[in-house]
């Protein structure tokens, strides 16, 4: 996973192309790679010994694969895992008007530089998406898991977190959104 696509590579500004079934191999071993990916940047000791950002999420784009494929790999408060899932051609079926951003904003593989401001998301989405073997599955998400797969789902459609931060004043926020910390 060393090689990260960057920002400025068009790939991380297309929309990915949408995967069919059953799903070729390479991109169950890329979903595999991804997940592990994740777990290696989540474990301290893994992740200094390799000098891994921490990724609480990675989108196939982001290894210069345009297919509509990311994994999402959300710690709880404790440290235990709250949502593990790879997303096959994600869609967000519906979504809250309640705002709801990260108190501490965003960060992004792809992005090098720190781009500090509240990213306004979603607090509540329901998704609709395939598992790798093509299991078709519904489910409604809130807070860091529903923010987190809107960073990832974004990824795919050619969308980067700091393009929804207020430009003029990237700590303005509407009035009543939720600041998750
Ligand atoms: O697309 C995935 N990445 O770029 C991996 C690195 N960023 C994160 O893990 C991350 C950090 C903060 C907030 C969110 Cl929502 C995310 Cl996703
Ligand atoms: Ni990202």
């Amino acid at each position: 996973m060393n090689d990260i696509t960057r920002d400025g590579n068009p790939v991380l500004r297309k929309r990915a192309e949408k995967l069919s079934f059953p799903l070729d191999a390479k991109y169950i071993k890329v979903a595999n790679e991804m997940m592990e990916y994740l777990k290696n940047s989540q474990d301290p000791k893994i992740a200094e010994k390799y000098h891994l950002r921490a990724g609480v999420g990675l989108a196939a784009p982001q290894i210069g694969l345009s297919i509509q494929m990311a994994s999402v790999l959300v710690p709880g408060p404790e440290n235990e895992i709250v949502f593990e899932e790879t997303l096959v051609n994600p869609v967000i079926i519906s979504q809250s008007v309640q705002v709801a951003a990260l108190e501490e904003g965003e960060g992004c593989l792809s992005v090098d530089k720190d781009v500090p401001g509240y990213v306004p998301r979603h607090d509540r989405i329901t998704i609709r998406y395939q598992t790798l073997d093509g299991e078709e599955k519904t489910i409604k998400l809130r807070d860091y898991p529903a923010i987190v797969c809107q960073h990832e789902i974004d990824h795919l459609k050619g969308t980067l977190f700091y393009d929804h931060i207020n430009k003029k004043d990237p700590l303005d926020i509407e009035e009543g959104a939720i600041l998750i910390g």
